[in-house]
């Protein structure tokens, strides 16, 4: 039977956002339509088409595309080509825009302005929207709007993406339109003419306006220019990188003990109340073993992961991570990737999926595929709670050096660790896979420094907040459930000496397992929690919270999971359990992403092998070099 594709398209008139990266598309995405697209102050950060509504009145809308951002129309990487379909009718189950909606950054017309000429060669209807209009009157760039738009034949607004009402003149504009067919009018084509000659041809049509409107001086910001003149010094930039990304990592120890102390206290007398409510039985069992323990057990990383991600949305919408981008190119260029690699990366550090998802700007194949590959190594905010626990059961909070302490560098050197070892993976793959194509240097935007909107801060870190609480809400609670029912069922015999989790489904399997995991120092109960851990990271912790509450002490249910480890596990065994934390790919959706991005199941494949296959090693060598220096 062969399969019949029907579209349907939506009656509502459809709008397109369209511009140079950077120019400021998702931040009026997100005013227009109330939306909560990720923003952020470098190239790059939309890849896909999102969909949102504008409300003309209660009832009309106009449907409107965010999209990611283009220096042309001549497509070179995935996400370029998404932009290009949608505006050409191309993508699929879409319509051809009935409007674009050009936005430039007003501070850089001279680039911005090609693209309009492009969009309006398409003879789509368009309006000009200069956005970004307070930076570009703060630097003293005068714009006539009325000439502009007299000299492009264009309606032209100005508008400002992160102040709440920046978005008026635009609504204003909407709410005069007609949005009939009839009431938007197509443009003139131009005539066809070969592409080099139009690309000259286009910068002589755009240097002629700016020069009518004089604005053919070029105007930089002077503090964004005497910021680079440190942060990007040869010596002193990637010392500086260091020192910020080392403060970072003792702020997420230092600044939340605190909370976490607050969060813990919380749980314990959440347990032990409703275990004293609760009759003694399957239901209190299940309770305090299963939900609370579980649970508790990790929403207690929540501050530790809101203080990471604060730091690193200051970082993104200060303009500084593109630099950072540049510091590292080289060391990149050293193991055979560009320094374009680098933004899918550190998107990674949040979680592997949008990391994986943002290398479709690597117009390269292969690179794209070793991008994908090494991805998982980057340390995801989901392993924090994993290395967290650890740290605080095994590694003594105590100074090192002026106030630096040891447990903060421990969580860097593991950082470190996942980072280190991709770059050896990347340049292992780069020996192995033929290379036809040539390195090109890295042409990346640098952006202005923006001081961070709170605003922009505040929703990024309410977003984190809701997708980690829907995590522990969502697949954590339904296995730890399941793993309290496999570690409680069947029941122990009558006359049993031994804790009755070792008589269940799970003291069984775990037994089994431990076979495999005993060379690399991880006892039943670890091997047991690895199972639902594969469905994402911080699942261990709430694993081994259940696992040691069902075998524990009835007395006290509710006892915090880091004392009874520190105690029954020896230092080897807490080491190569963070040695395996650092390579193993212990979630499931991040093999799914990449099955979706590669569209094959090879890519997956080779990258659940080796990095078990890494993931064992390591923890072998750490183990045994930690039996060694007596540390069993
Ligand atoms: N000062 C100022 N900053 C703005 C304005 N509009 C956007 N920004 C900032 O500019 C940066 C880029 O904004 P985005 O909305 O992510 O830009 P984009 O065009 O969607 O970028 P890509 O998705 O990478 O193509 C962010 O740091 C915004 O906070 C504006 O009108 N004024
Ligand atoms: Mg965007």
């Amino acid at each position: 039977m062969s399969e019949v594709k029907i579209n349907f398209y939506p009656k509502e008139p459809l709008i397109a956002l369209v511009g140079n990266p950077n120019s400021g598309k998702t931040s009026l995405f997100n005013l227009l339509t109330g939306g909560k697209q990720k923003v952020a102050n470098y190239a790059g950060v939309t890849v896909e088409r999102k969909e949102g509504k504008f409300f003309l009145d209660s009832q009309k809308f106009i449907r409107i595309l965010d999209l990611p951002g283009v220096y042309s129309l001549y497509p070179r990487s995935l996400d370029e080509r998404i932009t290009c379909n949608v505006l050409l009718g191309k993508a699929e189950g879409e319509k051809k825009p009935d409007l674009v909606l050009c936005i430039l950054d007003a501070t850089n017309l001279r680039r911005n302005l090609r693209l309009v000429l492009a969009v309006k060669r398409m003879g789509l209807p368009c309006i000009v929207v200069l956005n970004m209009i307070d930076l570009a009157k703060k630097r003293g760039i005068e714009i006539d709007v009325a000439r502009l738009s007299a000299e492009l034949e264009l309606p032209v607004v100005t508008s400002i993406g992160v102040k709440s009402k920046g978005d008026e003149n635009l609504r204003q504009m909407f709410s005069s339109m007609d949005f009939s067919k009839q009431g938007l009018k197509s443009l003139q084509l131009l005539e066809e003419e070969s592409q080099l000659s139009r690309v000259e041809a286009d910068n002589l049509i755009v240097q002629g306006i700016l020069k009518r409107l004089d604005l053919d001086k070029i105007i930089l910001d002077p503090l964004s220019d005497r910021l680079d003149r440190y942060l990007l010094h040869p010596i002193l930039g990637p010392i500086l990188l260091m020192v910020i990304l080392f403060l970072v990592f003792q702020a997420v120890f230092t600044w939340a003990s605190l909370p976490m102390d607050l969060i813990k206290e919380a749980t314990e007398w959440l347990g032990n109340t409703i275990g004293e409510l609760l009759p003694d039985g399957w239901v209190r069992s299940l309770i305090v073993h299963g939900v609370i323990a579980g649970a508790g057990g990790v929403i207690v990383f929540l501050p530790q992961i809101l203080i990471l991600f604060f730091f690193i949305l200051i970082l993104e919408e200060s303009g500084y991570l593109p630099r950072a981008a540049y510091l590292l190119d080289r060391l990149m260029g050293s193991v055979g990737l560009s320094g374009r690699s680098f933004i899918p990366l550190l998107s990674s550090f949040a979680c592997a999926i949008p990391g994986i998802m943002a290398t479709r700007t690597i117009s390269n194949t292969r690179d794209r595929i070793v991008t994908i590959l090494i991805a998982p190594l980057m340390t995801c905010s989901a392993r924090l709670p994993v290395y967290s626990l650890l740290i605080a059961a095994f590694i003594p909070n105590k100074d090192l050096w002026m106030g630096i302490g040891l447990q903060g560098f421990v969580l860097f050197i593991l950082y470190l660790s996942g980072i280190i070892g991709a770059l050896i993976i990347a340049w292992i793959l780069k020996r192995f896979t033929s290379n036809k194509t040539q390195m090109h240097p890295l042409l990346m935007e640098l952006p202005e420094y923006h001081l961070p909107g709170i605003k922009n801060i505040l929703i990024g870190l309410w977003q984190r907040a809701i997708i980690f609480l829907n995590r522990v809400g969502g697949t954590l609670m339904v296995l730890t459930i399941g793993l309290w029912f496999l570690a409680s069922y069947p029941a122990a015999p009558l006359g049993a000496t031994k804790p009755s989790i070792e008589y269940s489904f799970a003291g069984m399997l775990g037994k089994l397992l431990a076979k495999v995991f005993e060379p690399i120092g991880f006892n039943w109960e670890i091997s047991i929690a690895l199972i639902p851990g594969m469905a994402a990271r911080e699942v261990i912790v709430s694993a081994l919270s259940t696992v040691y509450a069902v075998a524990g002490n009835p007395e006290n249910a509710s006892e915090a999971l880091m004392p009874i480890i520190s105690h029954q596990w020896s230092l080897a065994t807490a080491l190569s359990l963070l040695a395996w934390f650092v390579f193993a790919p212990q979630c499931l959706s991040t093999i799914a992403a990449v099955k979706r991005e590669t569209g094959n199941y090879k890519v997956p494949f080779i990258m659940l092998s080796y990095l078990f296959a890494l993931a064992y090693f390591a923890s072998f060598v750490t183990y045994r070099l930690a039996l060694i220096w007596g540390l069993g």
